[in-house]
């Protein structure tokens, strides 16, 4: 039996991208749930892949995996260093991704944040920053030269533009990965030609669902950091299907978020146990489900509008 489409409307622990709560669609097909859950700010065309990969999931399913568990990091706010400490120890993952140059903080607030987030992962412990394309070229060549005392693993959009990143790669030795650079299908072989990464940052959601987000790493031929658009644990299935699937994984994705989100749609949430999930998808509990089910005719018609 397929069951009609579920509107959720869940409370972020602490304010992350300029957002406190996620909601979108969750849809029923033979093969399971699907997660449409398009940031409010992005129009129909970009919600159109977001679609394609809630549909993938409800109506195709996915490849199969070549690994059944996946190595992620623990995802720190634009947090006080005491709480982006705890979040750390308490994620129990080796790996931390912290976000800088958050609006309205300082250079100083960075500073401390990554220095506290070293100090909760030891100095064997992976340590990478997300600037999400906040930093001039010539900032972020002195910011990253300074960040680098806490050895950074890699530092992930610093700054907006394609050449922009390319400069940056040229003049420190930070390893750089794209992340807003990679939305459309096209946009690899941008970063590829523009040599301005060295990673590749990818998303199931924006770039249209898993045999999509396959392609598009292979015509990338850069290695690639699967992360999740903070989803439950219905849209990270997806993610994880996809690092899942992948023939090399070398580094932690970015799904260990459902720590961001104060509740979820399953029983058994897709979190990490010692630093790794599992390669499995949770059935949504409608029990679960029932506290964060809204009525929205709005998110009705934006999943109607994506599809035109
Ligand atoms: O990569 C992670 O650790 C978590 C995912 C993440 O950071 C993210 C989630 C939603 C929107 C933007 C981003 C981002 O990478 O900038
Ligand atoms: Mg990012």
């Amino acid at each position: 039996m397929t069951r009609s489409p579920v509107v959720f409307r869940i409370p972020m622990r602490t304010r992350f991208r300029g957002q406190t709560v996620r909601e979108g669609v969750l849809l029923h097909g033979p093969s399971g749930w699907g997660e449409f859950s398009p940031f409010p700010e992005y129009g129909p065309r970009e919600c159109a892949r977001w679609l394609a990969c809630a549909r993938e999931a409800a109506f195709e399913g996915w490849p199969e995996p070549v690994r059944d568990r996946v190595p992620v990091n623990a995802t720190v706010p634009a947090v006080d260093p005491g709480h982006a400490h705890d979040i750390v120890r308490r994620s129990g993952c080796g790996t931390a991704k912290v976000k800088v140059a958050e609006r309205g903080q300082t250079f100083d607030d960075d500073v401390a944040r990554v220095e506290a987030v070293r100090d909760a992962l030891g100095p064997s412990g992976k340590l990478r920053v997300d600037v999400n394309g906040a930093w001039t070229v010539d900032e972020a060549v002195r910011r990253l030269k300074l960040l680098d005392r806490f050895d950074l693993e890699y530092a992930e959009q610093p700054c907006a533009t394609l050449d922009e990143l390319a400069a940056v790669r040229r003049a420190c030795d930070v390893p750089i990965a794209a992340d807003e650079s990679i939305r459309r299908a096209e946009d690899p072989l941008r970063v590829r030609a523009a040599e301005a990464a060295d990673i590749a940052v990818i998303k199931v959601q924006p770039l249209g669902g898993v045999r999509n987000a396959l392609r598009v790493v292979e015509a990338c031929g850069l290695p690639t950091v699967v992360s999740s658009a903070v989803e439950t644990s219905v849209g990270l299935a997806a993610g994880v299907a996809l690092a899942a699937a992948l023939p090399e994984l070398p580094y932690a994705c970015g799904l260990g978020t459902m720590s961001l989100l104060t509740g979820d749609v399953v029983a058994d949430s897709l979190v990490p146990v010692g630093g790794e999930l599992d390669v499995r998808r949770p059935p949504v509990s409608f029990d679960h489900l029932s506290a964060f089910e809204i009525e929205s005719p709005q998110w009705f018609r934006r999943m109607q509008e994506a599809s035109l």
